[in-house]
């Protein structure tokens, strides 16, 4: 695929009223689509969105990932899915596993399919770092995931549909995320809970990950996987930058402990991908391990080279002092209005 441009396209997006979905909407509009659909469960949250969009191009579709006809309901005329529907938090999934499978496993299965019996051009699944050597249940689902997008296109050369995956870090100022924690307790004048100071972890915005979304649209072969290359800070760092930003320079931290089921750092890339992977510029692309159904390939065929490959982790890339850090998120939409200019 040579075009790079998404005017006059209609795209489903799954999960559309949450942080990525709302991003991806606002570029896309600017990017004069002919179409939106969202296909989401939250009529209120649906509801909200459309009174602030008031766009006639945008159309809200009531269901679930999980019930294949309200996927197919809104597939039905649309050439790209980008597909964000998921459990995210890591604590609700470690309590329910099973909702995770339902709804990151099974549904994800059922946008993929959907897609491909419509006929779709490219559907972009969104996963998560977490999903690399996962020790949490929304991480494993997630890497369930991507395998099943992973064997839906070794399984179907001639399908119609590219189905990829992205990969991100810790998209800043997402719901429920870490920066708007530390901006509340700031203005609250409480102390800042730091789990564990040396804990990295990498930042991205959302402007960056509807870029890359973008990108593997027009650019990914079936199977694909993408990870933006991004910075780290440690979480000390982080609760600094922040602190110092709102005019606290000496923050009062205290120390929490970390959580149950987190990593003290996170991997984008295991080494296994990374001997794999094409560096892309500002990406890197792992292409499908295309291996067909011949059994013996698995266990007859090794590989050189992975042995002591290095992974692409929030250890080993940049990271970033507080300055550094500072300035990253005072270009952040929602903290330029908090410290008085616009979005
Ligand atoms: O009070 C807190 C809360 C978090 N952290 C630390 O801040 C970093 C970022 O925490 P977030 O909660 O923002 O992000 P997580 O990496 O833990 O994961 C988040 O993003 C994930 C998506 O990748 C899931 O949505 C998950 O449920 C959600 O918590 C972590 O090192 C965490 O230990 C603190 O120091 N203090």
């Amino acid at each position: 695929m040579t075009e790079t441009s998404l005017q006059d396209k209609r795209i489903l997006i799954t999960g559309g009223t949450g942080s990525f979905g709302r991003t991806m909407v606002k570029h896309l509009l600017e990017a004069d689509v002919t179409q939106i659909h969202i296909l989401s469960r939250d009529e209120a949250k649906q509801d909200e969105m459309r009174q602030s969009l008031g766009d006639p191009r945008v159309k809200f579709f009531i269901g679930d990932v999980r019930d294949r006809r309200s996927v197919d309901a809104s597939m039905a005329d649309t050439d790209f899915v980008f597909h964000a529907a998921a459990l995210k938090q890591v604590p609700s999934c470690e309590f329910f596993p099973d909702q995770a499978v339902k709804t990151n496993v099974v549904g994800s299965q059922n946008v993929i399919e959907s897609a491909h019996a419509h006929g779709v051009q490219a559907v972009v699944c969104l996963s998560t770092d977490k999903a690399v050597y996962p020790v949490n249940a929304m991480g494993m689902s997630k890497a369930l995931m991507e395998k099943t997008a992973q064997a839906f296109a070794r399984n179907n050369p001639n399908s119609p549909t590219t189905v990829s995956v992205t990969r991100y870090g810790n998209v800043m100022y997402s719901r429920g995320s870490v920066i708007p924690l530390f901006v509340r307790q700031i203005q609250e004048g409480k102390p800042l809970t730091v789990t564990e100071p040396r804990m990295t972890r990498f930042l991205m915005s959302l402007e960056e990950s509807v870029d890359l979304v973008k990108h593997a649209f027009f650019h990914a072969e079936p199977g694909d996987l993408f990870v933006k290359k991004a910075p780290a800070c440690t979480v000390d760092t982080l609760a600094r930058a922040v602190a110092s930003l709102m005019g606290v320079d000496e923050p009062d931290i205290r120390k929490i402990g970390m959580r149950h089921g987190e990593k003290m750092y996170e991997t984008l890339l295991s080494p296994e991908e990374m001997t794999k992977a094409t560096d892309q510029g500002d990406y890197f692309r792992v292409p499908l391990d295309a291996r067909s159904l011949d059994y013996s390939k698995y266990v007859e065929d090794g590989e050189d080279g992975t042995a002591n490959a290095p992974d692409f982790d929030s250890d080993n890339t940049e990271q970033m002092d507080v300055e550094q850090a500072k300035a990253l998120i005072a270009a952040l939409p929602e903290m330029r209005v908090l410290l008085g200019g616009t979005a």
